[in-house]
């Protein structure tokens, strides 16, 4: 069937603005809405969430359950799992639904977007909200931070990047001619992989795409299932057409592999850690005769971030950076800090950075995230749970020092107590691995070695995503921030190395930690793209010769 474009205008997307964070103080009418959006879901036990293919909810009848992590023997959801057969399905939808979708004028493709942000800023705000803090262990500020603004920035942003895509035009024309680009989308169908760890992500992953023309099979996170189901459905209500994202839950190998085996295979999306993507990266790679082109691959993954500490640093606020870079969300932020570096004078002063460090942490009230108080919540899930209590073994047989938390508590939610751990040995197995939980390691060193830090510090792991640099010495940041130029794809000078806002920081790492297509940028959708350049001649030639061919 064609569907003819038209469009009789050029409209300009409206101005878009970061979406205005709310504070939820106590008496508020923000805290009342929220307090009774999670009471709502709490007391309405466990959802069930299908499959939806091609605008269709299907229940498979295979079921998985997502636990409140605060409380694990309750279940937030139960989801259907989609097969290999119902993948196919998936993908046959969303091929049939590509015309169309690639056919409708811009301006209506971009309005479906914009109004999904206003139904999440608005009317769903709570609910997803709420959705966030049982499923994924957020308090009230982290999930504001993720479901509520940073979901809508991606969207609101995306769109207006979109626009300044297509606005990217050949510089000149020659007489007669008009040259023009056209940023197609591609060949085929993407395949969108996102992380438990933040709602606006598992949004993004398959919204980048699609605003510039694709058609999507989404397999969202297990750990992140009903968040991620609520802004899909919030997506259909703003107009998005059936098929062109397939929301697809399910056990991961088969889902993906199913997808990347397909000839009409695109493209992947990923966000999640590094050992996963390496694996699909040679997945796609053994497939590469089945494919009808080169399969873009853009992965954001894992993370081992740094803050470095000059001895010309404000102490007080180098450490309250520092806790919540590290314990914010439980570490379970990519960008989270693990590894600190601290002059050694500054770090055993008398009321100096160790004092400091050990008194506030001490102080972090830990707990379930319907009780709005707390400052820390439980980590995701039981294996998450496990491999951080193994790393502080791990760390601690390595000769580490811990120096305030080390213990968790599993009997009810996952709850681990935020740890540092004091080493002197900069290669240590914490200061090496990611932990992804709310663990710090410190290397305190020598006052006199600030350059050879910088080097230990680019050369211990082989992630390079975010970190930090504190000092009021402007001669020590340039010269740090020269040395560590390839450590991170996120540089802060004097502020914590988490918290990137859309629109203000675009976000992404290099080396293990992803292929640097940065989340939240026009850069990012010009992977989806395919160029084609177009040439028109306005007047026709009356012999193939050129005037040099003539005496
Ligand atoms: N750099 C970034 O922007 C960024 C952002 C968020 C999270 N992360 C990273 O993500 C990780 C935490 O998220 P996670 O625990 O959800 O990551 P993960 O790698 O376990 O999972 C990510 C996605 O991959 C799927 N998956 C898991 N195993 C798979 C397999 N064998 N085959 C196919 N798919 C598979 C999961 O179901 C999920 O949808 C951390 O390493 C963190 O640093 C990075
Ligand atoms: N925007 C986030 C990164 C997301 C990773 O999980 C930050 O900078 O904290």
């Amino acid at each position: 069937m064609s569907h003819p474009v038209t469009q009789h205008g050029l409209f300009e997307i409206p101005p878009v603005n970061n979406e205005p964070m709310r504070n939820y103080e106590a008496k508020s009418a923000d805290r009342a809405g929220l307090q009774a959006a999670v009471d709502a879901m709490m007391a309405k036990g466990t959802f069930e969430v299908p499959c939806i293919i091609n605008g269709r909810e299907v229940r498979t009848g295979r079921k998985s359950k997502q636990v409140n992590p605060s409380d694990h023997a309750k279940a937030l959801c139960e989801y259907h799992e989609a097969d290999e057969a119902l993948i196919g399905e998936a993908i046959k939808g969303a091929l049939e639904a590509k015309t169309a979708w690639e056919h409708m004028p811009w301006n209506d493709r971009a309005a479906i977007f914009l109004k999904a942000a206003d139904l999440l800023a608005g009317k769903y705000r709570y609910e997803v909200m709420a959705a966030t803090m049982l499923g994924q262990g957020k308090n009230v500020w982290q999930a504001e931070i993720d479901a509520a603004a940073e979901a809508c920035d991606f969207l609101r942003f995306g769109i207006k990047y979109a626009e300044q895509l297509y606005s990217i035009q050949p510089p000149k024309n020659s007489p007669n001619v008009w040259n023009r680009v056209e940023y197609r989308p591609l060949e085929g169908f993407v395949l969108a992989v996102s992380p438990f760890n933040f709602t606006a992500i598992g949004l993004n992953i398959p919204c980048a795409p699609a605003m510039v023309g694709n058609v999507v099979v989404w397999k969202p996170s297990p750990m992140a299932t009903y968040s991620n189901y609520l802004v899909y459905k919030i997506l259909e209500e703003a107009g998005l057409p059936a098929g062109v994202i397939q929301f697809c839950p399910g056990p991961p190998e088969p889902i993906v592999a199913t997808a990347i085996n397909h000839r009409e295979f695109a493209s992947l999306h990923f966000t999640g850690s590094t050992f996963v993507f390496r694996n699909l990266w040679k997945q796609i790679s053994n497939n590469l005769d089945k494919y009808r082109g080169y399969p873009r691959i853009v992965g954001e993954t894992g993370g081992k971030n740094f803050h470095l500490v000059h001895k010309s640093a404000n102490v007080e606020s180098a450490v309250h950076q520092t806790i919540r870079a590290a314990f914010e969300y439980q570490g379970q932020k990519c960008s989270a800090l693990s590894r600190l570096y601290v002059p050694k004078s500054m770090w055993n002063a008398k009321g100096g950075f160790k004092e400091l460090l050990q008194k506030h942490v001490g102080e972090i009230s830990l707990g379930p995230v319907n009780e709005f108080q707390h400052f820390m919540g439980p980590v995701i899930a039981r294996h998450s749970y496990d491999k951080i209590m193994g790393l502080i073994d791990a760390g601690k047989k390595a000769g580490g020092q811990i120096i305030t938390g080390g213990v968790g508590d599993d009997s009810k939610g996952f709850f681990v107590q935020p740890t540092v751990i004091e080493t002197t040995d900069p290669g240590s197995v914490t200061m090496v691995n990611e932990i992804f939980g709310p663990v710090l390691t410190v290397y305190a060193y020598d006052d006199d070695k600030f350059e050879e830090t910088c080097h230990l510090i680019d050369s211990t792991t082989e992630y390079s995503l975010t970190g930090a640099i504190f000092s009021t010495d402007r001669a020590a940041l340039i010269k740090a921030s020269n040395l560590l130029r390839n450590a991170s794809g996120m540089m802060y000078y004097n502020d914590k190395c988490t918290g990137a806002v859309v629109g203000q920081q675009p976000f992404g790492g290099a080396r293990a930690s992803g292929t640097n297509d940065r989340a939240g940028s026009m850069a990012l959708l010009l992977r989806f793209t395919s160029a084609r350049t177009i040439k028109e001649s306005f007047v026709d030639i009356g012999h193939y010769s050129y005037p040099s061919n003539h005496d």
